[in-house]
């Protein structure tokens, strides 16, 4: 079993429990009553990098990263840096995280929201948006075409923007197929955890340029940034050093509007 399919377990085994405590159709209701989804496009359109800063307690490579006491608080930094999207990892077990952080986060901050996840049901989506999410993950490897097709098409109908996550040729074809307008090229491989940094310079040429290009992981300042912008890079997606960073605000603000 792969640490992907190891991960995916865990959250079919969380996921479970809530569907016991919360129907589909109850969740489904309390999508009356939440604020309007924020549109990501025209700032991570915008000439220059944009960061996507991420809320992230700990993981399965690195372990603990950092204690965030208050998720709000650490987003308000994000915000002020410059932020196009904060992204809350939302998964418990591996993670550290909840949807408790995530609409902590989304009352906190006039910045779109990612519910960063591993979503294998449409229920996950549901629940995303009732809790505030402006946007979701879609990680193609953890997900079959009709599965990908269905819940990319579902998101899109709660008014969600998806980021459609890549970390090979096989995969991104997939995701340039399904027409994902926003995609994500992982530089960690989810199955044995390496960091390949060469990733996204291989398949951004895969992806036409009308599409949205994200860098994920092992970015750790304006140099990186610079160099993934060079390469196609539209924005950034950022976890660890902006985490450990003693002024995530400043960190923000240096890897925003990066030009190659
Ligand atoms: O971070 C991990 O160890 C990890 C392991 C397995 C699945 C997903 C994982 N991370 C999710 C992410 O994609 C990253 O949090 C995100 O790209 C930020 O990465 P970084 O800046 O390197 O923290």
């Amino acid at each position: 079993m792969s640490v992907l399919d190891d991960i995916v377990a865990g959250v079919r085994a969380d996921l479970s429990e809530r569907e016991e405590q919360t129907g589909l159709a109850d969740l489904r209701a309390a999508l009356a009553d939440v604020d309007p989804p924020r549109d990501p496009m025209p700032h991570l359109r915008a000439p220059g990098s944009s960061v996507i800063a991420e809320v992230k307690r700990r993981s399965p490579s690195k372990g603990d990263l950092a204690d965030i006491p208050d998720p709000a608080e650490l987003a308000t930094a994000y915000a002020a840096g410059g932020a196009a999207a904060i992204s809350v990892l939302t998964e418990r077990r591996r993670f550290g995280g909840s949807l408790d952080d995530l609409r902590a986060v989304r009352a906190a901050v006039d910045t779109p929201v990612l519910r960063k996840d591993f979503i294998v049901t449409s229920y996950q989506l549901v629940e995303a948006r009732a809790a505030g999410a402006d946007l979701a993950l879609l990680i193609v490897a953890a997900l079959d075409d009709d599965t990908l097709r269905r819940l990319h098409d579902e998101a899109r109908e709660l008014g969600l923007t998806v980021l459609v996550e890549v970390h090979d040729e096989v995969e991104t074809e997939r995701a340039v197929a399904l027409g994902a307008e926003l995609i994500g090229v992982n530089a960690r491989n989810l199955k044995t955890l390496e960091i390949h940094d060469d990733t996204f310079g291989r398949l951004a040429p895969l992806i036409p340029d009308d599409r949205v290009k994200v860098a994920e992981s092992g970015i750790f300042g304006p140099a990186d940034v610079r160099r993934f912008v060079g390469e196609g890079a539209r924005a950034v997606l950022v976890g660890e050093a902006l985490v450990k960073d003693g002024d995530p605000q400043a960190a923000v603000a240096a890897m925003t509007g990066v030009q190659a």
